[in-house]
């Protein structure tokens, strides 16, 4: 069953209590106004009594949470009628190094391989006031309630359905307390709350590998990856790859329409090198990561800067949202690209050409991004890395008409429409 599995960040109040102050304070400035979202992708999913590897040397914190699973599609639901599109609860584990920032989305903390074991699902009557406890080797060490949450499951469908339609399986995670508790090799995890079936995971140094990932295809996405861009939003080129994930609700085709909100000032298109991955690829070298490639493909990157806040950005309000990522279909066999790092990309607005750059200028090129994201995430075929955009962006309107062209690749056309118009033609 193809799934996505969501997960919000400081939702529960012992953590903005906690980080009160920082909220206040560079780089956040302001409390988040929006959930701040992250998506566990498919690398990150196990089961009940499955054996989680812990990464060497790195400090892994147990996040026993609830989650929310869809039981049928969900397009702009409103709070108080979420629950005929909730299919059932069922216990978590969000899995994550220490949640030093909120800044940048946190891919190597909490997207390691088996950082999202969920347990197996059960109706729940009422989640108002839920305890959630975790055991680690028999003895209790932490519980906390639903009632501490700042956005119940109804509050969360709402928001994320406005922006991302939601499938059924798909998963929402409702969030964790400040405290976390360690876990170690050795360790046996028992995450229980009444009426649900108990999430039981025994940590170790080794585990098998994911045999058949159930989740769509990940969508890795770069941020700041060339620096010229990076200077026209005003930021230093990064010392890491800046990577998020988008979510596959976002993506559509060729000849499609993507909708610009209303009422906002500035959505703006990124044209960008796509990387689709041909074998499963972990802990690859920089100099064998090409042989881990199928080949190349092209997509816009609409970003919609209206939604940007400071909290895991560019957050999934800006970048995940329906039909706000069209994709070539047609992946262009490694064979016939030569060379990745020297293509030109360029982007036309209703004919005139807007955005002009080449693969060469990129800050982190491809081998060098395949081998970065396998140290810590084990990348399947057809997982996909977006490898950023060029300089050049600017806004887009209701009735343009949007071409990116990749030398060797291919060309990709959009139109934009406005909301309004999307609904009626939804009619
Ligand atoms: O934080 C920002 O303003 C920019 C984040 C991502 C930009 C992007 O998608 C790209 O550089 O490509
Ligand atoms: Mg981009």
């Amino acid at each position: 069953m193809k799934r996505s599995v969501f997960a919000v960040a400081l939702n529960h109040r012992s953590q903005t209590e906690a980080w009160h102050d920082r909220f206040h304070q560079s780089p956040y400035q302001t409390p988040p106004k929006t959930p701040v979202w992250f998506i566990k992708p498919r690398n990150t999913h196990r089961r009940d009594g499955d054996t989680i590897a812990l990464p060497s040397r790195q400090q892994t914190f147990s996040g026993g949470t609830l989650a929310v699973i869809i039981g049928q599609t969900a397009r702009k639901v409103a709070a108080a009628d979420a629950a005929a599109f909730i299919q059932g609860y069922a216990l978590a584990n969000d899995l994550s190094l220490a949640e030093e920032s909120f800044y940048r989305p946190a891919i190597k903390a909490k997207c390691r391989d088996g950082f999202c074991p969920i347990g197996e699902p059960a109706p729940l009557k009422d989640i108002s006031a839920l305890e959630i406890i975790t055991e680690v080797n028999g003895v209790g060490k932490q519980r906390w309630s639903t009632a501490d949450l700042h956005r119940n499951a109804a509050e969360l469908i709402a928001a994320l359905s406005d922006f991302a339609t939601l499938q059924a399986g798909d998963v929402i995670l409702l969030g964790t307390p400040q405290q976390r508790i360690e876990v170690n090799p050795g360790d046996e995890v028992v995450i229980r709350a009444a009426g649900l079936p108990p999430l039981h995971n025994h940590f170790s140094t080794q585990a098998e590998a994911q045999t058949q990932p159930e989740g769509h295809a990940t969508l890795f996405a770069l941020g700041l990856n060339y620096a010229d861009h990076a200077a026209e939003l005003e930021f230093k080129a990064p010392e890491e790859p800046l990577v998020f994930i988008k979510a596959p609700n976002s993506l559509t085709g060729d000849h499609c329409v993507s909708v610009r909100p209303d009422n906002v000032d500035y959505m703006h298109y990124e044209a960008e090198l796509v990387v689709v991955i041909g074998k499963t690829a972990r802990n690859v070298s920089r100099g064998q990561a090409l042989e881990y490639v199928e080949g190349y493909t092209l997509c816009n990157d609409y970003a919609v800067r209206d939604y940007l806040e400071n909290y895991y950005r560019p957050n999934l309000r800006v970048k995940s949202r329906d039909t706000l990522t069209p994709l070539l279909p047609a992946v262009v066999p490694r064979s016939a690209i030569p060379d990745a790092q020297n293509l030109q990309l360029k982007t036309f607005i209703n004919g005139e050409l807007r955005q002009s750059g080449n693969t060469r200028d990129m800050v982190f090129d491809v081998p060098f991004l395949i081998a970065y994201l396998s140290e810590f995430m084990t990348l399947q075929p057809g997982d996909m890395i977006a490898t950023g955009t060029p300089k050049g962006l600017a806004d887009v309107n209701p009735g343009d008409e949007v071409v990116v062209e990749i030398e060797g690749v291919g060309r990709l056309t959009n139109r934009i429409v406005s909301e309004q118009q999307f609904e009626e033609s939804l009619k």
